[in-house]
């Protein structure tokens, strides 16, 4: 049984699921109990806070954790990244109050920033022979330097949203994060094999979520210049119709580049075109 550290909720918990959930692992109890079994697969599954997960799976607690880069660059513990699954993506910056001219990093010399990140942050500074004062805060960091508590802040930025409403304004950003798959150091090879199997689903999910199937009816005698604007996997499927003169091409498509394609297709006479999302795609 391979055991799971995931945020029981906030920012990583909605899609945390929802990539378990299309590895095709369901879940005993849809109530939310600390620890949840798989009824089909050698898994189960801890809710954690997100600061306990890189800790959790360094001891062994757990043997993998889904976690933010940024959690687990600050905590240090000794597990490896397995994966990096390009979700909850965000930045942790440097920010000051928005009418303050910044003149370059030294402007932090002798300030106090506020900050959740106080080993990212300590480290940046004294790469940079800066001396700066570092308030630990957990929580709404960004109000710090409105209540004369800091005079700037560390924290992760997404939009930019929150600094707006707190009159704050990004200068530097220090690192960028997205969601990890991290594993403890010595798993059995039981566990192991488990864990490949995860991985050979969670990246058959990941391969088809930026891919779309493409159907469509092609006039035959364009027939030869729509095969040739379709990047596809091999060579695309291609099928008579009852209409004489026309046949039906299946294909799949890169979601980057397909409104460039799609319009290719139409310029080229092509018709009744269906889009489809692809659940899952083994290369
Ligand atoms: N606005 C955002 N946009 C994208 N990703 C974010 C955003 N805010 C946070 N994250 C990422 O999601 C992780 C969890 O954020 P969240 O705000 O849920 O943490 P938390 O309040 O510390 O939760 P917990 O209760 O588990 O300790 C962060 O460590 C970061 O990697
Ligand atoms: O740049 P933005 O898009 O505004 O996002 C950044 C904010 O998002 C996170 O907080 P969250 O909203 O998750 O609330 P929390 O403070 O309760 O964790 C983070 O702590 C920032 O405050
Ligand atoms: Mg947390």
């Amino acid at each position: 049984m391979l055991r799971i550290a995931v945020q029981a909720k906030g920012r990583l918990f909605e899609e945390t699921m929802a990539l378990l959930e299309e590895s095709d692992i369901k879940l005993s109890s849809s109530k939310r109990t600390l620890l949840v079994q798989s009824t089909n697969f050698p898994v189960e599954v801890l809710f954690l806070r997100d600061d306990d997960i890189p800790q959790s799976v360094a001891t062994g607690v757990a043997d993998i954790g889904i976690v933010g880069e940024n959690e687990y660059v600050e905590k240090e513990e000794d597990a490896v990244i397995i994966k990096r699954l390009g979700f909850s993506k965000c930045r942790l910056s440097l920010a000051i109050p928005k009418d303050i001219d910044y003149p370059g990093l030294q402007w932090f010399d002798n300030k106090k920033i506020a900050t959740s990140y106080p080993v990212i942050l300590k480290k940046h500074m004294q790469a940079n022979g800066i001396k700066a004062e570092v308030h630990v805060i957990t929580g709404s960091v960004e109000v710090a330097p409105g209540i004369g508590l800091a005079d700037a802040i560390f924290d992760i930025v997404s939009s930019g949203s929150t600094l707006v409403s707190n009159r704050l304004k990004e200068v530097e950003v220090i690192m960028k994060s997205e969601a990890l798959l991290i594993a403890n150091k010595e798993l059995s090879e039981e566990k192991k094999e488990v864990l490949n199997e995860l991985l050979f689903r969670m990246d058959a999910v990941k391969t088809a979520e930026d891919k779309k199937y493409v159907l469509m009816n092609a006039p035959k005698e364009k027939l030869n210049e729509i095969i040739d604007v379709l990047p596809g996997m091999k060579s695309p499927t291609v099928m008579p119709l009852a209409q004489e003169g026309w046949c039906s091409v299946h294909t799949v498509l890169d979601e980057k580049r397909f409104w460039e394609i799609i319009g290719k297709l139409k310029a080229l006479g092509a018709e009744g075109i269906l889009v489809l999302p692809i659940e899952k795609m083994i290369l």
